[in-house]
């Protein structure tokens, strides 16, 4: 694992928590975006090397939606730079952590990525995240 790449931050509002995230880091979100396959919404922040990811849930199923109603708003996930997910997942596999999906999934901002069961991982939910290029979001 090469850096953390994004903190993830449960919200309940993201319009609300884009203004509130503009004030307190003092710039814009650079992009907003949804992930369909994730059923949910997000914004992102670049602050230094590591983004801020705020996340809405689109739908009552998504992981979101059950995260807030259980713990409230909050970190959420870290996520972690990789080059090769894939030989990353089989390490990982090797070392026994239990990854939550076999292969990696279309994530936001350009990124393939894959869970760790938080069970595995001292209650944090772990995301691997690789670039799949496309160029930088931030404009
Ligand atoms: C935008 C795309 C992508 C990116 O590009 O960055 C994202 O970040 S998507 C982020 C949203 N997607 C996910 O989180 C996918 C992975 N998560 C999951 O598969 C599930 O959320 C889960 C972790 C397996 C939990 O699901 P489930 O078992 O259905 O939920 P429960 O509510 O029953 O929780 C079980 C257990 O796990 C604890 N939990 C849940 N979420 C977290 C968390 N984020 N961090 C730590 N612990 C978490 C929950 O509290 C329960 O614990 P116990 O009560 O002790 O059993
Ligand atoms: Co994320």
């Amino acid at each position: 694992m090469r850096k953390i790449e994004h903190l993830g931050i449960a919200v309940k509002d993201l319009g609300k928590s884009n203004e509130l995230f503009s004030r307190l880091f003092g710039q814009e979100a650079y992009k907003v975006e949804k992930v369909e396959g994730e059923a949910v919404v997000t914004s992102f922040f670049q602050i230094g090397d590591v983004k801020i990811e705020l996340l809405e849930a689109a739908s009552e199923d998504s992981a979101i939606a059950k995260f807030i109603d259980k713990r409230s708003e909050g970190i959420h996930h870290v996520a972690f730079a990789v080059d090769d997910i894939y030989a990353e997942m089989d390490r990982l596999k090797k070392e026994g952590f239990e990854l939550l999906n076999d292969i990696p999934k279309r994530g936001a901002d350009h990124k393939l990525v894959v869970f760790l069961h938080p069970r595995s991982t001292n209650g944090v939910l772990v995301e691997l995240c690789q670039d799949m290029g496309g160029g930088s979001s931030i404009k």
